[in-house]
This record gives C-alpha cells, structure tokens and sequence, in this order.
C-alpha cells in the first residue's frame, strides 16, 4: 500500500526517502492549515466571484489552490478531510501521515505539462547556488511540472550546470555590479521580466540563497509586491524572512504568505513584531501571537518539532528525521511547500 501510494505522488524513485525524512509529512500539515485558517478567504470567494471571473488568471489559481488544498467542491475530497479530521489523536499534533493521503492528488492521464504545478524560486548569488538548487529540484522531484529559479548571473550557470531540468533566469543583480544611476533601470528590468512570468506560477519560495544585498532586496521586494497583487501563494525562507523581517508589510493580511524560519529567523521575528524574547516554555502561545501580530499568514517553526499556525490554532508535527543537521534541509522543505 505504501508503495503504491508512493507512485501516485510524483513516480520518482526517491520519493521513499523523502516520504521517511518527515519533511514530506511535515508540508502536508502545513497545506491543512493554510486551507483551514482560509476557509473565511474561500467563502468570500464566492460573492467576489464575478471580479474573480474578470481577471481569469486569478479565479484559475484560486481554483487550483483550493483543488490541491482539498477541495471544497468535491464531495469526495471534502469527505477524506473529515475523516482526516476526526482520526487526529492529541490536541496539537497533527495526523500527517493521513493529511498527507487526504490532500496528495492523483495522477491523472487527462493532464497536460503544468498542471501539476508551476513554481518558481526567487534566490540564488554569489555565495549561495546550492540552496535555491535545493528548493527547485525538491519541486520537482515531489511532483511539479516545472521549477523556475530567479537569481543573480553570477549564479545562473552554475545552478543550470547542476541540472538540465531546472529553468534558470539569469536577472537579478547585486549592488556591486550595478552603478548607482543605472540602478532604477535594472530594477524596472528585472520586474519587467519577471513580470513575464508571475501570471502563470502557482506559487512562489522567496529566499533560499538570495543573499542580503540591498539593492538585491530591493528588487526582491517590488517582485513580492506584484506576486501578491497576482494572488501568488509565495513561501518565504531563508533570506526572504531576512527582508519580511525588516518588511513586515509585504506579507501582512496575505493569507497566501507561509513563513518558514529556522531558530535564528524565529528570534529575529519575535523581537521585531512581539518585542519581547523568545520563549520556549510558552511555545504555543508566543507563535499563536507571532502569526496573528503579523496578520493573516501562517508560520512554520522549524525545530525538533515544527509548529504551525495560522494565528487561531497551533498545530505540532514531531514525526522523527535524520539526527543530521547540515545546511539545506530548510532549503530543501521550502521547496516541496511551494509543490504541495
Ligand atoms: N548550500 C547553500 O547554498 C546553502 C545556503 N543557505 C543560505 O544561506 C543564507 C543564510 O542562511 P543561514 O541559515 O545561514 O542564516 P541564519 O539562519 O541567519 O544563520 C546565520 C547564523 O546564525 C546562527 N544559527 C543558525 N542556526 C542556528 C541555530 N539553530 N541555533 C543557533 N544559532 C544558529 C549561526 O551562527 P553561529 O552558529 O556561527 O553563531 C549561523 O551561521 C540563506 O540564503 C540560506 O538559504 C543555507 O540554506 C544553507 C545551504
Ligand atoms: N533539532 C531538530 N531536530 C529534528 N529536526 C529538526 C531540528 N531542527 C530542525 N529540524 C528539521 O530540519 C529541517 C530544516 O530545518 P532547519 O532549522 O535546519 O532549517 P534551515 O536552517 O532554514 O535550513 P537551511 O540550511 O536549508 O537554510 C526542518 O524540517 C526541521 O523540522
């Protein structure tokens, strides 16, 4: 049955190693939330149906939002998620591995190339190729018809040589091969092309190996404003939560805004938005404020257990991986978000 039911996410050979890493389970939990703490965006949706009709691109990613998040106009989906619901054992963890069979869509021969997802990653400079890598190829192999990356040039070759199926978009630019008067005409460039393309992603990481560049943010930021006016889901990890940090308004009252900070990105947001010290015997209770301090969005907090919240509950996912912690894991977790 495992098997099985390994073939039917994404037909890759490694697939087993991801689905016992945890990591895959841990996503799953992730896409409840966000589809539970979205259920007042959805209901919306239905009286806002006829702009969402007039810009068909948007109505188009809503729709497939709610299909990969469940559901709610499938009975048969929305079923599973009840019986999902009610097979949840303690208060706060959560039931992945039967989330995970609830929301995993099926293979389907009727599909075309892209229906299964087209993601992109913002990231990638000279100091970092691996990680945006990381997140593209992670999309890929947990079942997206294709992966973009959006970095700097100095990375592009370097991220294309690692894999021939990754689509590499050379654009972005670090202050120190820009001139000071040429820098309103890159920026307005590079949201031009990038412009090109943010209509037809289903979802967005931003920050795995960007850097902290300020001009390099500044661009970053400008994409995270148009991505959120296209209402493109984006993940925000590594340097991207460096620059929501600083931010916070690019992703306030965004429900499709999901943070996912390590231990250090965690400390920088509860002293920026909560003023306070983070506090671990109160972990709950101090990520329900972090997530509603910010407005809307749901967090990930990476550690030996995640907790997820969406600023109304906490859900924990405490599922054993690999004792290893070297870099790239959140990297790789980012980028199997961004599919799911
Ligand atoms: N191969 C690649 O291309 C990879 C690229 N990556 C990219 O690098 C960029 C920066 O990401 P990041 O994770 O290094 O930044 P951040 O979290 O600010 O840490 C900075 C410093 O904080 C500390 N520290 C960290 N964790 C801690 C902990 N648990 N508990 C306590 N302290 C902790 C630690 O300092 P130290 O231990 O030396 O005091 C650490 O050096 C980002 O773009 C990311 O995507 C990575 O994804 C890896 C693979
Ligand atoms: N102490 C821990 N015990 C078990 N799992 C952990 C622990 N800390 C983190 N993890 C898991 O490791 C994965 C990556 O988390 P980590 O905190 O290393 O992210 P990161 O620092 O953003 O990674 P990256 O190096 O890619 O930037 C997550 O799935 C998280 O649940």
């Amino acid at each position: 049955m495992k098997k099985k039911f390994q073939l039917v996410i994404c037909g890759l050979a490694d697939v087993e190693e991801y689905f016992f890493s945890g990591q895959l389970k841990k996503v799953c939990c992730l896409l409840m939330f966000v589809k539970h703490g979205m259920n007042s965006q959805f209901a919306l949706l239905g009286s806002v149906k006829h702009c969402m009709l007039a810009s068909s691109a948007v109505f188009r990613r809503q729709q497939f939002l709610i299909r990969t998040l469940g559901g709610y106009t499938d009975q048969t989906h929305l079923k599973r998620m009840q019986q999902t619901k009610a097979m949840s054992g303690t208060a706060f963890e959560a039931d992945s591995e039967n989330i995970l069979r609830a929301i995993t869509p099926n293979l389907d021969p009727s599909k075309h190339k892209g229906q299964a997802g087209k993601i992109a990653v913002i990231g990638g400079c000279r100091e970092y190729t691996g990680a945006p890598y990381f997140a593209a190829i992670s999309a890929l192999k947990i079942g997206a018809d294709l992966s973009h990356v959006f970095c700097t040039k100095d990375a592009a070759s370097v991220i294309k040589s690692y894999s021939p199926e990754l689509i590499v978009h050379p654009i972005l630019e670090e202050s120190y091969s820009v001139r000071d008067e040429d820098k309103p005409s890159i920026s307005g460039k590079v949201l031009a092309e990038i412009d090109k393309w943010m209509e037809r992603f289903d979802c967005l990481v931003v920050g795995p190996g960007l850097g902290r560049d300020p001009f390099l943010l500044d661009c970053v930021r400008e994409i995270m404003k148009h991505a959120r006016q296209s209402n493109v889901p984006i993940v925000i990890d590594g340097d991207g939560l460096f620059l929501v940090t600083d931010s916070l308004d690019l992703v306030s009252g965004y429900p499709l805004a999901v943070l996912t900070p390590n231990v250090n990105e965690y400390k920088r947001l509860v002293e920026k938005v909560l003023n306070c010290k983070v506090d671990d015997h109160d972990a709950y209770e101090q990520l329900l404020s972090l997530a509603k301090g910010i407005g809307s969005v749901t967090i990930l907090r990476k550690g030996k257990s995640d907790l997820i919240s969406d600023g109304e509950t906490v859900k924990s996912v405490s599922i054993y991986g690999s004792p290893r912690r070297c870099g790239g894991q959140g990297d790789i977790l980012s980028g199997r978000q961004v599919t799911l």
